[in-house]
């Protein structure tokens, strides 16, 4: 097991692949830990480094007390990237892990030479949204609002695989304090601006049942971005590198060609 202690906390990662191969590291979404990517990394080209983390309160990772701003979360994956002695990766964030990226970005353009924003947005969310998210888990735990929440993660069909039940117990086995810190974070969160000035590759991802960031709104953060692509997984809501990683692997691997990272 793989942990980086970065003095106030300890992040829990894997470093998989090619050591001395071009990085590309994952972020994962609220509620979930570093297994998100599990499906697609072994579908990537070889020759790769991949890079996944348990961002701070998920996972195996340091449940430090809430709340977390956005630039704590940044702060983060930038040291432990710093930690790794990681240049240019690929960084592909998906929801929160897409703000991170977006915020990653502009801070430190030596570690990101390329985004893929998947399934994420500038901003997601209205803070009073947050304001009664955060109420309600604090009163009544994960479980009070894990029907809507997994409704927007997964298509219907899904729903009704055996898979879905183990996506269902990462959620509600998901501290409290870890979710409602980053609630707090996503409800602070703004880079409509930063991400207008970033001129890099990037490439947006969405899935066509997302009810957490749909399509239009994936779209519109990745339009801030001249020369940008954009790409629509069907058959998949929020976490489509779980419901389609066949298809996400094959738009990740095209991406990575052609921006010569592969
Ligand atoms: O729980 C949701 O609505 C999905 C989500 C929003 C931000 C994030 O990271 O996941």
């Amino acid at each position: 097991m793989k942990i980086a202690d970065l003095g106030d906390v300890k992040l829990h990662y894997r470093d998989d692949g090619d050591p001395a191969g071009a990085p590309v590291v994952f972020a994962n979404s609220l509620g979930t830990d570093l297994r998100l990517w599990d499906q697609v990394l072994p579908l990537l080209p070889q020759g790769l480094r991949l890079i996944r983390y348990d961002k701070r309160g998920h996972g195996l990772s340091d449940c430090t007390p809430a709340p977390y701003s956005m630039g704590t979360l940044v702060r983060d994956v930038e040291r432990l990237l710093d930690h790794l002695g990681v240049k240019e990766c690929v960084f592909v964030g998906l929801s929160i892990g897409g703000m991170i990226a977006q915020g990653l970005a502009v801070k430190r353009l030596d570690l990101v030479r390329a985004v893929v924003l998947s399934n994420t947005a500038a901003k997601i969310g209205q803070p009073e949204m947050w304001a009664d998210r955060i109420k309600a888990v604090n009163e009544g735990g994960i479980e009070a609002l894990e029907g809507p929440i997994l409704e927007r993660w997964f298509s219907k069909p899904f729903r009704d695989t055996p898979e879905f039940q183990a996506w269902r117990n990462m959620l509600v086995r998901q501290p409290v304090e870890g979710y409602v810190g980053c609630c707090a974070a996503i409800s602070g969160t703004d880079f409509y601006t930063p991400t207008s000035g970033l001129r890099l590759p990037l490439l947006g991802i969405a899935g066509s049942e997302d009810g957490s960031t749909p399509p239009d709104l994936v779209r519109e953060t990745v339009d801030l971005v001249p020369g940008s692509k954009f790409h629509l997984i069907r058959k998949a809501g929020h976490l489509p590198c779980v419901e389609q990683p066949q298809e996400y692997a094959e738009i990740l691997t095209n991406f990575l060609k052609e921006i010569g990272h592969v």
